[in-house]
Order: C-alpha cells, then sequence, then structure tokens
C-alpha cells in the first residue's frame, strides 16, 4: 500500500466535499445564521447535542457561544446537552440511553430557542427523540447531517433548517461539519459586532 497516496485522497476527497457542501449549503447556513442569531438576540438560547464525534461538535459550538469566537462580544446562550454526566447516566439508566437529549430538552426547552442536532448518519434514535421534543416546546430545529439526511429527513418541518454534507462516510461528514459550526459562529459575530475583523 502507498500510504502517501492514501493520505492525499484524504486531502483530495476532503477538498471535493467541502466545494460541494458550498454549492448545496452556503444558502441554508445563512439562514441558520439568522435563525440562530434571532434566538440569542431575543432571550433565547441554543440547546446542542450529538454522539461521539458530533458531542464533541455540539459542545465545541456552545463554548464559541458562551465564551468567544475570534472577537471579544458579550456572552451568548447555549448549552450542550452530552457533558453532564450525571444527567447522561441518570436518564440514561432510568429511561434508556434513546431518552437522554429527549428528556434535557423537555426539562431546558422553550419557545424562542433553538435544537441544533449533529448527527452524521441523520438515525441516531437519541437525536430523533430531541427533535421531536424540540418540536413540542415550538422550538426550531438546525439538522446537521449527511448521508441524506437518514432518518432526521422526514422528522423536520418546513421551518426547520437541514444542513446534509453530500457524503457517504462519517469522517467527511463530521469534518464539513465543524466547518459549518464555524462558519455559524462568524456569521453571528458578523450581525452582533460589525463584519470587518
Ligand atoms: O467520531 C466518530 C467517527 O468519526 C464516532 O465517534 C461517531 O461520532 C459515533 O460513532 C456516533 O455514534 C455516530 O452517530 P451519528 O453521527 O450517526 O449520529
Ligand atoms: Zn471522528
Amino acid at each position: 500500500m502507498d500510504m502517501t497516496s492514501r493520505m492525499t485522497s484524504h486531502f483530495d476527497d476532503a477538498i471535493d466535499t467541502v466545494k460541494a457542501s458550498s454549492k448545496a449549503l452556503a444558502g441554508p447556513l445563512a439562514a441558520g445564521v439568522d435563525l440562530l442569531f434571532g434566538a440569542v438576540t431575543g432571550n433565547g438560547k441554543i440547546l446542542a447535542c450529538g454522539n461521539g464525534g458530533s458531542a464533541a461538535d455540539a459542545q465545541h459550538f456552545i463554548a464559541e457561544l458562551v465564551g468567544r469566537f475570534e472577537r471579544d462580544r458579550l456572552p451568548l446562550a447555549g448549552v450542550a446537552l452530552n457533558t453532564d454526566t450525571s444527567i447522561l447516566t441518570a436518564v440514561g439508566n432510568d429511561y434508556g440511553f434513546d431518552a437522554i437529549f429527549e428528556r434535557q430538552v423537555s426539562a431546558l426547552g422553550q419557545s424562542g430557542d433553538v435544537l441544533v442536532a449533529i448527527s452524521s448518519s441523520g438515525n441516531s434514535p437519541n437525536i430523533l427523540r430531541a427533535i421531536e421534543a424540540a418540536h413540542e416546546r415550538d422550538m426550531p430545529v438546525l439538522a446537521l447531517t449527511g448521508k441524506g439526511g437518514g432518518n432526521i429527513s422526514a422528522l423536520l418541518y418546513e421551518t426547520d433548517i437541514h444542513l446534509c454534507v453530500p457524503h457517504e462516510r462519517t469522517m467527511r461528514i463530521q469534518e464539513v461539519h465543524i466547518l459549518l459550526l464555524h462558519a455559524l459562529c462568524d456569521g453571528i459575530d458578523a450581525l452582533l459586532l460589525g463584519d470587518t475583523l
């Protein structure tokens, strides 16, 4: 096996995926900025969740809202639902793993909030249930998926936003997800602080 060409193919495939995502997702991404900006400037908050690498992405994103992205600004309200081990173990143990995010959306979610749901397959049951709970709370959903969107596609309302990365491999999808989340932070900051860096 030529390892260098194997590694080169990752760069090539990532470049192609980013280009295809830019074409498909720049418009909905801009709508996502407006949705999140409206929430955080209107007394709402962002609830974010994901599993595995997407859990890391959810908490990374929320840290940039509550803390800062590139520039100093007021703290923005957000909670990563995959970070509290006591809640995750208690709810997982007592109600099942599929309920770990749903339960928290039901506890914390209010009209005016937004759920950011991250799933590369679009099929994780705990994410699907979080989306249903968000809808019950009148919360719009910003879904980051791939692989055609999986079961999430059928759950979303027209008023939700679906950023579906056009790729079948989780690794590539996740790489674009972090780009999308950083772009959302940048867009919110541009609206809050002006568009010059
Ligand atoms: O990061 C990776 C793979 O790159 C894994 O940890 C991955 O996130 C986990 O297998 C997740 O459970 C996958 O869930 P999902 O993205 O399909 O909702
Ligand atoms: Zn990963």
